[in-house]
């Protein structure tokens, strides 16, 4: 990568240093920011910044691109902790028919939903797969998303499952963003297994994790936990086993109903606990206590018209909280991670400042990259956003649709 040097910087902001953890509470509302700014890239790296009159640091002028970034802000990219962006097809007639009056979870048990789009996969061929991820994968960046982790779970059959990582692990080579992967073979319970769910459970077990292990095929393990899908009972064998082969837990919980899965996840040391949009206080208590990351899905809750996670509240009980797009073809059709911003602030009423952290800095640790990326600091990956010429930060939330992002400067 050659180095570049981003100058008259109208505001440098999520500068971080000596920062070791996902922020918390209050500390999510703070965004430092310099005025007038530069920010030197060496060997991908940021090397340097300051204000604009410090500049004379920079020793070495050969092979550099200068970029005069006036009027523009430079942020950190988005981190999007949470997708499933591998998938065969999109499926708006679930929407129309959503329209027409049958919620999300009456598609699910008509065989819609999820299994719906294990059967449109099933014929797919790796390449297939591979070129339309590659192209949701552009789409993201240019909406400013710079890390992302994605999610098998349209598999459901050991074959498919592997598939889909298989197609996971191409992209982790080919894109320049950096990319987590997360085995959901337990994302629902095909319908051949529908009476012998034990019998799913032990191909997941048996058949899938020693090869997923063997070849490096994810680093999380992810449950649907939720009625109709994994009991929470289903949901501790399973982590236990994922943890087994090297997998930490990011899962999927209290999407629509409580069932103890926060606490479950907790208890295997799970990097982030999603969804969320239903909570309690056992919850509120658990989290506040744990490591793990509550990571939210706003754009679902809007896609869905479910309620939004209560995510004010949980950082007023210093919970750890990230935003993620959930892209997939059901539920969130879209991985704007500019729009999760805009509906942080509008409907989950955050500040554009945490919403800012929760979706840069939080997402980066919940895919365990906040040593890496997430923040303006020096030694990090120069994973960076240069938006259009705008007023101020908190134009990017309030001009919801608009994409706010000239470039993204990318380094793995
Ligand atoms: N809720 C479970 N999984 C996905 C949606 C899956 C689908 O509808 O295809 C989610 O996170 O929203
Ligand atoms: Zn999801």
């Amino acid at each position: 990568m050659q180095n570049i040097l981003i100058k008259n910087i109208k505001g440098l902001a999520g500068i971080l240093e000596n920062n070791q953890a996902a922020l918390r509470g209050a500390n999510l509302n703070e965004l430092q920011q310099i005025e007038n700014a530069f920010l030197a890239i060496e060997n991908g790296k940021i090397a340097y910044y300051g204000k604009m009159e410090e500049m004379a640091g920079i020793n070495d002028w050969r092979n550099l691109e200068i970029i005069d970034a006036e009027g523009k802000f430079v942020i950190p990219a988005y981190c999007d902790s949470h997708s499933h962006i591998v998938f065969a097809k999109y499926r708006e007639t679930e929407f129309v028919d959503r329209i027409n009056g049958l919620t999300y979870e009456e598609i699910g048990e008509k065989g819609g939903g999820i299994l719906n789009s294990a059967n449109n996969l099933a014929n797919l061929s790796e390449d297939e797969l591979f070129e339309s991820a590659m192209e949701r994968l552009e789409l993201v960046k240019s909406f400013g998303t710079g890390a992302i982790e994605i999610k098998s779970g349209y598999g459901l059959t050991v074959t498919s499952e592997l598939k889909i990582l298989r197609v996971i692990k191409r992209l982790k080579e080919a894109s320049d963003l950096t990319i987590k992967a997360t085995f959901l073979g337990a994302h629902a319970f095909p319908a051949e297994f529908k009476e012998n769910n034990a019998g799913y459970i032990r191909q997941i077990i048996d058949e899938m994790l020693p090869v997923i292990e063997a070849e490096n095929l994810a680093d999380y393990i992810d449950v649907f936990c939720e009625r109709n899908y994994f009991s929470p009972e289903q949901l501790d064998e399973i982590l236990a086993a994922g943890v087994k082969h090297g997998l930490k837990p990011k899962i999927h919980v209290n999407q629509f109903s409580i069932l103890g899965g926060v606490e479950i996840g907790v208890k295997h040391g799970a990097v982030s606990v999603d969804h969320l949009e239903e909570f309690d206080e056992n919850d509120t208590v658990t989290m506040s206590k744990a490591n793990t990351i509550a990571t939210a899905l706003p754009s679902c809750s809007f896609f869905l018209g479910i309620p939004y996670s209560p995510v004010k509240k949980m950082l007023k009980n210093n919970i750890a909280v990230a935003l993620a797009s959930d892209y997939n073809p059901g539920s969130t059709p879209s991985g704007n991670m500019q729009f999760v911003n805009s509906l942080a602030c509008i409907q989950m009423k955050l500040t554009p400042e945490e919403a800012l952290n929760s979706t840069t800095i939080n997402g980066a640790y919940a895919m365990e990259l906040g040593d890496e990326m997430g923040s303006i600091t020096i030694g990090k990956k120069a994973n960076l956003i240069i938006t259009k010429k705008i007023s101020s930060l908190a134009y990017i939330p309030y001009s919801f649709g608009e994409n706010c992002v000239e470039r993204i400067i990318l380094s793995k």
